[in-house]
């Protein structure tokens, strides 16, 4: 499609192997989907999204009518997918599933819209990368509950209007701000989803532990909730590992000794760091003395490639307050240098915040 990079997710899928990368993997979805929160009481740590989408669904309901059309914002893996089942659920109505780069043309659009059910909720992943006729669309099917299906081509092409059902959409994205403002403008409530607490992701964890009946102690879950970057995926993905590491290593309970094991073992550190953003890190600060380096020597110097380094390792060491992006090149700031157990040159002494917030 030759995206540039603008037009690419921050958090962009790149596959999902890394087991601290927060996009999806294909081979888990079977995994991630018996782990699903299915009623609002359930989806825990985003307290004021769920009260104000409760109540947004418990009006639809006394009114009788389907609710507002749902945006949803946030970084991959906080949930947004789960959400979307569970206005289904709450809503009683069945949910039909795509993304916006799957729907290339209009007419796969008006495919899916006549072919809804009243009430359905229709959930679009990415739908700041649907291509623009298909936007057009349903800009009208948001509003009017009308798809203009045109007919022909040429000077003699005509638009016959078709009524489609009355439907919810819930749109999801991690780009907001990409959104054209007539799209944005045409959701009734809009829900911008956070970076979980370590408490949340403690409980999200047991909760998980208990579902795929593992021996947890809350030490353990304490653990891995600490390592998981403020997201569910990843919490749940450790934990999947840890609990293999505890039945082979171990005699099956995930304590906190045997969680840090685990975790020492795939190299994910008490931070949630994995072995490419550390070596990012280490690189700046040792091989280039702290910094500014340019993004491509960077990579060189890693041994990966310059999308990886940008896309991958950057955004977690930015939010962390370890590396900081400067028109000069990339920078480590004291505290990256201390998380490395590096003494920062003394001008940098001076120049960051001290220990980061990992959950802002
Ligand atoms: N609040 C929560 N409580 C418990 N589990 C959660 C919660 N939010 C997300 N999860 C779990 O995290 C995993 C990822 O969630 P989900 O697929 O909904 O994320 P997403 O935001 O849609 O990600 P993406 O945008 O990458 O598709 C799922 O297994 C889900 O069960």
């Amino acid at each position: 499609m030759g995206d540039t990079m603008a037009e690419r997710d921050e958090w962009p899928d790149d596959g999902g192997t890394d087991l601290v990368d927060p996009h999806p993997d294909p081979d888990e979805s079977a995994a991630e989907s018996a782990l699903r929160p299915t009623t609002l009481a359930e989806f825990d740590g985003q307290p004021r999204v769920s009260d104000q989408l409760g109540l947004v669904l418990e009006a639809a309901r006394a009114r009788n009518a389907v609710p507002d059309h749902v945006l949803l914002s946030g970084p991959p893996g906080l949930g947004k997918t789960t959400l979307a089942g569970i206005i289904a659920a709450e809503m009683g109505a069945p949910l039909r599933i795509s993304s916006g780069p799957a729907i290339q043309h209009a007419g796969d659009l008006a495919a899916i819209l006549s072919g809804l059910t009243e009430g359905e909720v229709f959930f679009l992943d990415e739908i700041h990368r649907m291509s623009r006729p298909a936007e057009e669309m349903l800009y009208l099917a948001m509003e009017d509950f009308r798809v203009d299906v045109v007919v022909g081509k040429g000077p003699g092409a005509t638009a016959i209007p078709l009524d489609i059902p009355q439907f919810t959409l819930v749109g999801a994205t991690t780009r907001a701000g990409m959104l054209p403002g007539p799209l944005r403008d045409r959701f009734g409530f809009n829900a911008q989803l956070d970076f979980y607490d370590a408490e949340a992701l403690e409980r999200i964890v047991a909760r998980s532990g208990t579902l795929i009946g593992a021996d947890l102690d809350p030490s353990g879950a304490v653990e891995i909730a600490s390592r998981s970057r403020g997201t569910p995926r990843i919490a749940n993905r450790l934990l999947r590992r840890v609990r293999d590491y505890a039945l082979v290593r171990a005699d099956g309970r995930i304590t906190e000794a045997v969680a840090r094991a685990a975790l020492d073992l795939y190299e994910v550190d008490t931070l949630g760091l994995d072995r490419l953003d550390r070596g990012v890190l280490d690189a700046i600060c040792r091989k280039f003395g702290g910094g500014p380096v340019g993004l491509s020597t960077l990579a060189i110097a890693v041994g990966e490639e310059t999308e990886t380094v940008e896309e991958v390792a950057e955004p977690f060491l930015v939010r962390l307050g370890f590396l900081m992006r400067t028109p000069r090149g990339r920078v480590a700031t004291a505290a990256g240098w201390r998380h490395l157990g590096l003494t920062p040159p003394r001008q940098q002494t001076t120049t960051t915040a001290e220990e980061p917030d990992l959950f802002s």
